[in-house]
């Protein structure tokens, strides 16, 4: 464990044995860690002051972003990211013991968008014909199957759900693609940097605003900005502002600490630019090796 010491209540996408669950106990270790059924919920939870943290996942190698995070964290919380967990992910297909002999004739398979979409092609080529059920978790997933025993039915998720829920391994690692990672990012009300051994290159995440009067190149002085003080940019992506169709805002991710010199003169000339810039704090990443019987 990362924060021991601590102890701090956390916030985290439950039931027991999601992948943010493994990602939270990893870093902050058996401490006070409570199960949400929703990343709002998590959000809530921490923005109401009832955990000093939480954990949602924000970003996956495949499939990019998980917009329920994307739309909670950055349309108008008081939230920081204090730390980023990064995960390497296994989907395995899971089903009831009692069904363990009938995968051929699958009513139905269960699990997180994410993780159906990063199965997609093994589902296609054998299940085709067979609905996908979106859950708010993987683990969701896993324990729905563990409570209709007469369903013949398939969770998608980690080792340590089949294991908690009493699951049988139909098939492992069906994901389509080797490297599948996601980030998760530990949340709080304090601009605070949770620093670990190791901790690496500091980020820092941005939420910039175009100035409202649309100009042609705004976007190409808004990247100089941070191009000619060699600040490196680890992410730009566009999200809708929701205010109107081809409105957009942009998360950019810096990897440099908002102290910086540097960084300071690049927040000043964006206000000069009339963006409207919202910091979201710095932090470092944690990479985490879970082993692969998790
Ligand atoms: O559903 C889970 O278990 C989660 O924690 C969210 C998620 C879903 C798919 C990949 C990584 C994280």
């Amino acid at each position: 464990m990362k924060q021991e010491s601590l102890k701090p209540t956390v916030a985290y996408l439950g039931p027991e044995a999601s992948f943010t669950h493994i990602a939270a106990q990893d870093f902050f270790g058996t401490g006070a860690l409570v199960p949400f059924a929703s990343i709002p919920d998590c959000i809530e939870a921490v923005t109401e002051g009832r955990v000093a943290y939480a954990v949602v996942p924000l970003e996956n190698a495949l499939e990019g972003s998980v917009p329920l995070t994307i739309d909670y964290l950055f349309h108008g919380s008081d939230l920081f990211i204090n730390a980023e967990l990064s995960t390497p992910i296994q989907q395995h297909l899971m089903v009831h013991q009692q069904q363990a002999n009938a995968i051929e004739s699958l009513e139905s398979i269960h699990s997180h968008p994410h993780a159906l979409a990063q199965c997609h092609k093994y589902l296609q080529y054998h299940f085709r014909r067979v609905p996908l059920i979106q859950t708010t978790s993987t683990a969701a997933a896993a324990k729905y199957v563990s409570e209709n025993p007469n369903l013949n039915i398939a969770a998608i998720g980690n080792k340590l759900a089949a294991d908690t829920y009493g699951l049988h391994i139909a098939e492992e690692s069906i994901h389509d693609f080797h490297f599948n990672h996601t980030r998760f990012v530990v949340l709080s009300l304090r601009k605070e940097t949770l620093t670990y051994e190791n901790s690496g290159i500091p980020k820092t995440t941005l939420m910039v605003k175009l100035p409202e009067d649309d100009q042609p190149g705004t976007l190409h002085q808004i990247l100089s900005v941070f191009s000619w003080r060699k600040l490196n940019l680890s992410k730009i992506e566009s999200r809708p502002l929701k205010t109107g169709l081809g409105n957009y805002f942009f998360i950019i991710d810096v990897a440099e600490t908002e102290a910086h010199p540097m960084m300071k003169g690049a927040l000043e000339e964006l206000d000069a630019l009339l963006c409207e810039v919202t910091s979201f704090g710095s932090y470092y990443t944690y990479d985490q090796r879970i082993s692969a019987d998790k």
